[in-house]
């Protein structure tokens, strides 16, 4: 059997082993119908394009995995037409994503602070990460609204349409990228959509960098009432617009998702549906425990305690300071697309929050609600 695996997917050491396979490992932009035409199996990630001129050129494959949440890069309908089974790790990554999002919030300004103050976050977007994001708000106390026009408003609780979600202090993506009509999520955030967010907004995009129009984006940003944006996703990667940039909040390499814990828990999810898939036994791979974290009780207001806990595992602005540094550094538009490759594949080993353990036995009630709702486990037995 000959699998074909992005080199950036982790996990995967045991698999040529274990199932006796022939395992190639590429950079995932360099996996072309070249490299398929004789695979039974490809694990992508978001980088390499599915089309039909790929699938077409590789008749003996049979499975088609992507160590991601999103999957616009794939040709589903073919797969199907094909009878070539595939398999995506849907909220794998969602943990991360929040978490960089809290970050965000919690290293611009007192946006943390107004949201505990009664502030509100509007989530475009209701799937695998808006639904873990409503409920960990809902942990904190802090009030949200969401838009997500394909589901059933009944079903969503806080469902507002989408110009009240944009009056919000905090206004988070996480739609998929989808052309499909009547509710396309492509240039959702246009000139149009853009005015209605205030001074006073934080912009946070980790879905698609096309969810969002980069160049109305860029004017809205140079507008005398513009509000503060944070992108973690660009139109046009690996190559970020350098003058957007220079006008955000914060910037970063699409790497929201890139927690050591959901990736790892991305390839379980891939070889679990690989093997079922091709009727192979998948190799065993182990989670690995995190760190037990280290937070004071000292923090009595809740937006200290919680950006004190965040800072923990995450610091968006180290991620910005890379890519800025990165970009300052390369003078072509090539040679900053390998740049933002490069900061991507030798991402460090994060960790989540979540799952991680904690000693509560100092903390207040207030603070084991606030340590709970963000997933970190009390270790005193009381949690
Ligand atoms: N920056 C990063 O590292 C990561 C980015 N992502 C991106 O975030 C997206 C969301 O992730 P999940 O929640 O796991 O996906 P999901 O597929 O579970 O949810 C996507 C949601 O978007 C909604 N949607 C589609 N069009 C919309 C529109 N016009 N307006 C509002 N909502 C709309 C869908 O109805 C669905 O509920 C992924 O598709 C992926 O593109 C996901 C993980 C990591
Ligand atoms: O899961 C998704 O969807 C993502 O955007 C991934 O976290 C991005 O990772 P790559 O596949 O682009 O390395």
């Amino acid at each position: 059997m000959r699998i074909v695996a992005d080199e950036n997917i982790p996990g995967l050491e045991g698999l040529a082993a274990s199932v006796s396979a022939d395992l190639r490992r590429l950079p995932g932009r360099s996996i072309t119908a070249t490299e398929v035409h004789n695979a039974d199996a490809l694990l992508i990630r978001s980088v390499t394009r599915v089309d039909a001129g790929l699938i077409d050129s590789a008749p003996r494959l049979r499975f088609v995995g992507t160590a991601t949440s999103g999957h616009d890069h794939i040709d589903r309908q073919r797969l199907m037409d094909r009878g070539i089974a595939f398999a995506h790790a849907p909220g794998s990554n969602a943990r991360s994503v929040i978490e960089y999002v809290l970050a965000a919030i919690a290293e611009t300004d007192d946006f943390l602070e107004r949201l505990f103050a009664g502030g509100r976050v509007g989530i475009v977007g209701y799937g695998n990460i808006g639904q873990r994001l409503g409920r960990c708000l809902d942990g904190l106390g802090i009030d949200w609204s969401v838009s997500d026009p394909w589901k059933e408003p009944a079903g969503i609780p806080n469902a507002a349409p989408l110009a009240h979600v944009l009056s919000a202090d905090v206004v988070t993506l996480h739609t998929e990228l989808t052309e499909a009509m009547p509710f396309p999520s492509c240039h959702l955030l246009n000139r149009r959509t853009l005015a209605c967010l205030s001074s006073r907004t934080l912009l946070i995009n980790a879905s698609r960098g096309a969810v969002v129009d980069n160049i109305a984006l860029r004017g809205r940003l140079d507008a005398v009432d513009a509000p503060l944006a944070v992108l973690d996703v660009w139109e046009n990667e690996p190559m970020p617009d350098t003058d957007l940039l220079a006008r955000l909040r914060f910037g970063s390499a699409h790497i929201a998702g890139y927690s050591w814990d959901g990736k790892l828990l991305a390839t379980r999810m891939l070889l679990a549906e690989m093997a079922a898939a091709l009727s192979i036994t998948p190799p065993v791979s182990q989670s690995e425990a995190a760190p037990a974290l280290d937070v004071a009780a000292g923090h009595t207001d809740s937006a200290g305690f919680v950006r004190a806990l965040l800072s923990q595992r995450y610091r968006v602005a180290e991620d910005d300071r890379l890519l800025r540094e990165a970009m300052h550094a390369a003078q072509s538009a090539e040679s900053k697309g390998r740049a933002f490759d490069s900061l991507r594949r030798s991402y460090r080993q994060r960790r989540e929050l979540a799952g991680s353990a904690v000693d509560g036995r100092r903390f207040n009630n207030n603070q084991r609600r606030l340590v709970t709702s963000l997933g970190v486990i009390i270790e005193d037995g009381a949690g």
